[in-house]
């Protein structure tokens, strides 16, 4: 009667042949859009997980970034990434504000590298104007979609033009959304649904608690992963640092949260504290190490090779 559906924690997959004389030769690099990334993860495009300094440091390490979209300068963001020889990545919402930004944006005469719609349910009629808009007036920016969660719903942001479409619906740490909507989808039935729909690549986002379910999303087919809480308690991360009885964290709090929002209205996210964990340095070797171990159990020596796997429930 009801369709059992799986989360990251449900599943593992299933040791290959190891054709790699050292981990080291794993390569974990991923092509998407215009450029090629070392790896195929990235951090949230939330306030309290980047800044500007946060999107500098992830782009001058290799990785892909989304600067966030609350109270942001576009303009000037965007001409300062550029201006030091980096890429611009922005994040989009879907009403007038938006609209404005954008056309300040050609005003200046600024074309953002990559352009991301992020809204909760990005199935909807307002998503579709915002993206229609953007693609016919920024044709030179890689146009990212989401959120979405359903074969469905990845179908039609394709056909709208979305050139990469962002999975995942209520599914991250700080989200009430399932408590307050009863709305939610687990993430290792999100990801292999949306990413066998469609043939732009899909973003798993949200949910990741431990390192191998990086490669999890990836063996479902995803290109790319986005977490927000992974990367939330670093220097380099946006949150502020608490002290509590000697004890440090940072906040971590929701998009939707109130926090966020300034405002107690249409809440969906909450603000909580994680462990301080001091520089972020360590944090993308150790993640690198471990999907290049992945890529080792799973008999290749790149990303493709996961895609091959055999994934268990347990
Ligand atoms: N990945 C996830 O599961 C989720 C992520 N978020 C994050 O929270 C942030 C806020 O998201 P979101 O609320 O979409 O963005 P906004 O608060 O910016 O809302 C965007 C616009 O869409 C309208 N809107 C939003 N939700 C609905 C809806 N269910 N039905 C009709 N209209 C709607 C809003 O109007 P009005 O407010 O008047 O309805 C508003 O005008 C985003 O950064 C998003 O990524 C939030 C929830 C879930
Ligand atoms: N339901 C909500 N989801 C949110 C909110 N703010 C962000 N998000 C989503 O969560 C992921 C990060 O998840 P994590 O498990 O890696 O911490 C992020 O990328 C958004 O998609 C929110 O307020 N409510």
């Amino acid at each position: 009667m009801f369709k059992h559906e799986l989360n990251y924690g449900d599943v593992y997959l299933v040791p290959r042949k190891t054709v790699v004389d050292s981990r080291k030769q794993c390569d974990t690099s991923v092509q998407f859009g215009p450029r090629r990334f070392d790896m195929p993860l990235y951090a949230s495009n939330m306030k309290s997980v980047v800044d500007a300094e946060t999107c500098e440091y992830f782009a001058r390490h290799g990785w892909f970034y989304t600067m966030h979209r609350f109270n942001v300068d576009t303009v000037g963001f965007v001409r300062d990434m550029q201006q030091k020889g980096l890429f611009a990545s922005i994040s989009i919402g879907v009403n007038d504000d938006t609209l404005e930004q954008l056309a300040a944006l050609q005003a200046a005469g600024l074309t953002p590298e990559y352009i991301t719609l992020d809204v909760a349910n990005a199935w909807c009629v307002k998503a579709e104007r915002m993206i229609r808009h953007v693609k016919s007036q920024f044709p030179g920016s890689f146009l990212i979609g989401g959120n979405i969660a359903t074969a469905e719903a990845a179908r039609e942001l394709e056909a709208w033009g979305c050139d990469a479409i962002k999975a995942g619906i209520a599914g991250g740490r700080v989200c009430i959304t399932k408590n307050k909507t009863g709305f939610h989808r687990p993430m290792i039935s999100t990801v292999r649904d949306c990413a066998a729909a469609v043939s732009v690549p899909v973003i798993a986002d949200g949910g990741i608690v431990e390192h191998g379910d990086v490669a999890k999303a990836l063996a479902c087919g995803a290109s790319m992963v986005m977490a927000g809480s992974l990367f939330a308690g670093y220097d380099e991360s946006a949150g502020e640092i608490v002290e509590i009885n000697g004890k440090h964290y940072k906040e971590y709090f929701g998009s939707a949260s109130q926090f966020n929002k300034g405002e107690y209205k249409n809440v969906e996210g909450k603000k909580i504290l994680v462990e301080y964990k001091g520089s972020m340095a360590r944090l993308l070797v150790e993640l690198k190490e471990d999907l290049q171990s992945s890529v080792s159990y799973a008999g290749g020596a790149t990303l493709a090779a996961l895609r091959e796997v055999e994934m268990i429930v347990v």
